[in-house]
């Protein structure tokens, strides 16, 4: 092919390119109100997971390290290290046996890294390297692990200034199984903040607990689940902002604009909430 006609097809193709990404930020960056975005049941949160493994191509490692980034983020955000009285930025961090572990994990590992003090706790260790890198890292990062977790909840309350829930997210289905009961009744009776990772554990995906754990601050990953409209906390914020755009429209999840390049976006929610499947806030 001549220099001329090489020349013409880069230039095409440069154009094409420029299309294509520009049409894809107009969209990304419109306003799209709160009360529009979409609220994830079980399945539909657990095929949008299954998708980005499968037709995306992402591997679970790279969407754990952002969502345990993020959620280090928010919590960053909400609950600053210097407004932080108990040992200089105590934190628990208590990781459950799934993925919503893991990401605990990663935001342990992002706090110390903020200037935290997290300590883990981490009960039951998957057999798999993924999960043993990430408690590896923790530990030559000089995080401590708690032995065992106490049943006299001030214990925890006059420690740590915050406890991160990272036990259960999207694939929990109770009830809540003996060997996990007693650590949930435990955190209930917490009187510092909690900070939920994805979904309050012990909480159905979809119809919540009335009963169940007050987080002060839930961070949703991806779009938030079902049970998310009957969260009355403080603070609520999305994360996760890895999404392509084509999987958003296929879920029709409306996510908001994320602020220039945050990783996280704080969300508003309207006071009085009831659950429907719909999508609709209202
Ligand atoms: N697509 C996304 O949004 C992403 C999600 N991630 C995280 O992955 C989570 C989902 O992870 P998984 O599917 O591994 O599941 P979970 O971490 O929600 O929980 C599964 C684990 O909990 C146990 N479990 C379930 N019900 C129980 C009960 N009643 N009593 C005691 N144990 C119970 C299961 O045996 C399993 O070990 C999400 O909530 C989110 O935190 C991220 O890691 C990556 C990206
Ligand atoms: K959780």
């Amino acid at each position: 092919m001549s220099r001329t006609l090489l020349r013409a097809a880069f230039r095409t193709q440069v154009i094409t390119h420029h299309l294509l990404n520009s049409r894809y930020q107009l969209t990304h960056n419109m306003a799209v109100e709160i009360g529009k975005l979409k609220f994830l049941g079980q399945e539909e949160a657990q095929k949008i997971d299954e998708e980005l493994f499968t037709e995306y191509a992402f591997s679970i490692d790279q969407l754990m390290e952002l969502a345990g980034y993020s959620s280090a983020v928010a919590i960053a955000k909400c609950y600053p290290l210097e407004n932080m009285k108990k040992d200089n930025g105590a934190l628990l961090v208590c990781c459950g046996p799934g993925n919503n572990g893991g990401d605990g994990l990663v935001c342990a590992r992002h706090l110390k890294l903020f200037g935290y003090k997290p300590t883990v706790f981490y009960p039951k260790v998957p057999n798999k390297p993924l999960f043993q890198n990430l408690r590896l890292q923790c530990e030559r990062m000089d995080m401590p692990f708690l032995s065992f977790f106490p049943s006299e909840a001030h214990l925890i309350t006059d420690s740590y200034n915050l406890v991160v829930d990272a036990l259960f997210g999207f694939s929990f289905k109770g009830p809540v199984r003996p060997e996990f009961a007693p650590i949930l009744e435990t955190l209930k009776k917490v009187e510092t903040p909690i900070c939920s990772i994805d979904v309050p554990s012990g909480w159905d995906v979809e119809n919540g607990d009335p009963d169940g754990l007050k987080p002060e601050l839930l961070i949703s990953l991806t779009a938030p689940k079902l049970c998310a409209k009957l969260f009355d906390g403080k603070f609520h914020y999305l994360g996760g902002r890895f999404v392509p755009r084509s999987l958003e429209q296929k879920y029709e999840l409306n996510l908001p604009p994320y602020p220039s390049s945050d990783c996280v976006v704080e969300l508003k929610q309207p006071k009085t909430a009831h659950l429907d499947n719909s999508g609709d806030n209202n």
